[in-house]
């Protein structure tokens, strides 16, 4: 099928390569020239791993093309994907602008043939019929000659197909979704939509044809577009929940992973986002559960569960200082050490990532900041945003830890477990670990000379500080457990 994106972010560019690579023919539409002369160059603008193989290899077969013209990927599509930011107001709102601009550029171009329009956008709730609207009031100001207005208005149709991708695996859950959800009301739409994405569900691209079929989700578009809001609430929802635990246990001396891993056994409750840290952060969680509580409230609800999740979110991004100024008390002068700046791991996205919060506040205390990011690396495009200009980006893990008073793990990059340790405490000033991701092995970072904490772990383990552990204490728990009388 001839396929249009429109915006391509994260979502629109991984959405057009996939689709691309299952076969179908795909225009990629974006109005930032620099970005899109990047893409006809065979190079993503965002770090996502697997994006740039596919898409070398889609645009070499033909079936991907990069344009700054929205006319002729409109004349082209007969699927037409809005993929654009939506992101938040300062209220807690979407800005959706973005959208309206390229529903009304869609209704601008539309050609009489039959059309598809879909909202990949996180939309508000009632944004498909608005839409709609908006594409019917660009053709009833269309200056048309070719077709008449009553025959371009019964020729497109709108549905929500929300996109449930995590930055840093995005191809693969692009090719892997646990559903696919489709909102509308034509039964016309909704059919071209499971042509579209037939290879997918039935896997016919690729060697998994073994697996089960992906489920479809059919429902209305107010039903499609709260599905992907509620996923998102819940799942920050129960990451709050995990750290609301994991603040309980460094109190009661209980460990939060193991904890985790006890109730995440349970299959009503599964073990997937129950890792305790300094919070979640990100492009979708914040701004999704912003907008869901906005939502509310504009129908006179407060949603109370949704404000504590943030509210408890709030509190963990800032713990890591809360527990800086335990072990080192001023803070002001001190060199503390970020090791990672992304709000995950496999991305160079730096929105709304915890990092920023804590980068801010240590600042503000008078501490100097050094950070380490695989990605964010001194001169990388992500490394420009002025929110990190007074921070020291390092270049490599041992020059992040020269003259530090103490490490922060703060993004859970993987190369992160097997760093030289030993080395590095060899080069600080003073030998602190605090590991806000719990992504390490306590007792070999102990091993290595450092004091260590987590978030969430207990302190009847030998080599774990808690929270609400005293510094006197703690020197005697960070040592090698045999010297623990
Ligand atoms: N990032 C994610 O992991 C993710 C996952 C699921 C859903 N979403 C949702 O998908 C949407 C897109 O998110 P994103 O992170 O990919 O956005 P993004 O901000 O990374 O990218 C948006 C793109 O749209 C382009 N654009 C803006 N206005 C345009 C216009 N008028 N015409 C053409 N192009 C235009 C921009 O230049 C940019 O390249 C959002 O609603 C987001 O909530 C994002
Ligand atoms: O157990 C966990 C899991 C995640 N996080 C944090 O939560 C945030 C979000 O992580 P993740 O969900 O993996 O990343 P995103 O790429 O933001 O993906 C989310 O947001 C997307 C945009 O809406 C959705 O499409 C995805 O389904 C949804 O997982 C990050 O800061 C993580 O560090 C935790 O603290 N603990």
């Amino acid at each position: 099928m001839n396929v249009c994106v429109i915006g391509t972010g994260y979502v629109g560019l991984v959405t057009g390569v996939c689709l691309a690579h299952m076969g179908h023919d795909v225009i990629c539409v974006d109005n930032n020239a620099t970005k899109v002369a990047l893409m006809q160059s065979g190079k993503s603008p965002i770090y996502e791993p697997g994006l740039d193989e596919l898409m070398q290899s889609s645009m070499a077969a033909g079936r991907l093309r990069f344009t700054t013209d929205l006319k002729a990927g409109v004349e082209h599509g007969d699927v037409l994907f809005i993929a654009v930011g939506t992101p938040p107001l300062p209220t807690g709102e979407s800005d959706t602008r973005y959208v309206e601009a390229v529903a009304r550029g869609i209704g601008a171009h539309l050609t009489g043939d039959y059309k598809v329009i879909v909202n990949k956008s996180t939309v508000p709730i009632g944004s498909g019929n608005w839409v709609r609207q908006i594409v019917l009031d660009a053709i009833a100001s269309q200056d048309t000659t070719h077709v008449d207005r009553d025959t371009l208005a019964q020729s497109f149709e709108v549905v929500s197909n929300p996109e449930f991708l995590r930055e840093g695996s995005a191809v693969y859950d692009t090719f892997n979704p646990d559903r696919i959800v489709l909102g509308g009301s034509s039964q016309r739409a909704i059919a071209t939509m499971q042509r579209l994405y037939a290879p997918l569900i039935r896997r016919q691209f690729s060697e998994k044809q073994s697996l089960p079929a992906i489920p479809v989700v059919v429902t209305d578009l107010a039903s499609a577009e709260m599905i992907k809001y509620a996923a998102n609430a819940f799942l920050a929802t129960k990451i709050s929940f995990i750290n609301e635990v994991a603040n309980i246990c460094d109190r009661v001396g209980a460990d939060v992973t193991q904890v985790a891993q006890g109730i995440g056994l349970d299959s009503r409750i599964g073990d997937k986002f129950l890792q305790a840290g300094i919070g979640w952060g990100g492009s979708c969680f914040p701004k999704d559960v912003a907008a869901l509580i906005h939502t509310a409230r504009d129908y006179g609800y407060e949603a109370p569960l949704l404000n504590a999740a943030v509210q408890t979110n709030q509190h963990q991004r800032l713990l890591a200082l809360e527990k800086l100024q335990q072990m080192l008390k001023i803070l002001k002068g001190k060199t503390i050490g970020l090791l990672g700046l992304t709000f995950k791991p496999n991305t160079d996205d730096l929105r709304d990532a915890p990092a920023l919060d804590l980068i801010r506040e240590l600042v503000r205390l008078g501490a100097k900041v050094k950070a380490y990011d695989p990605i964010v690396q001194p001169g990388s495009h992500a490394a420009q945003d002025e929110r990190l200009a007074q921070v020291d980006l390092a270049t490599t893990p041992m020059q992040l830890a020269q003259g530090c008073d103490a490490l922060v793990l703060v993004t859970d990059w993987v190369q992160f477990q097997t760093l030289d340790y030993a080395a590095m405490a060899a080069v600080m000033r003073q030998r602190i670990v605090l590991d806000g991701r719990n992504a390490l092995a306590p007792e070999a970072i102990v091993q290595a000379g450092f004091a260590y904490m987590g978030i969430g772990y207990s302190v009847d383990r030998p080599t774990v500080w808690g929270i609400n552990v005293q510094p006197a204490k703690a020197t005697v728990a960070a040592l090698p457990a045999e010297q623990v009388a």
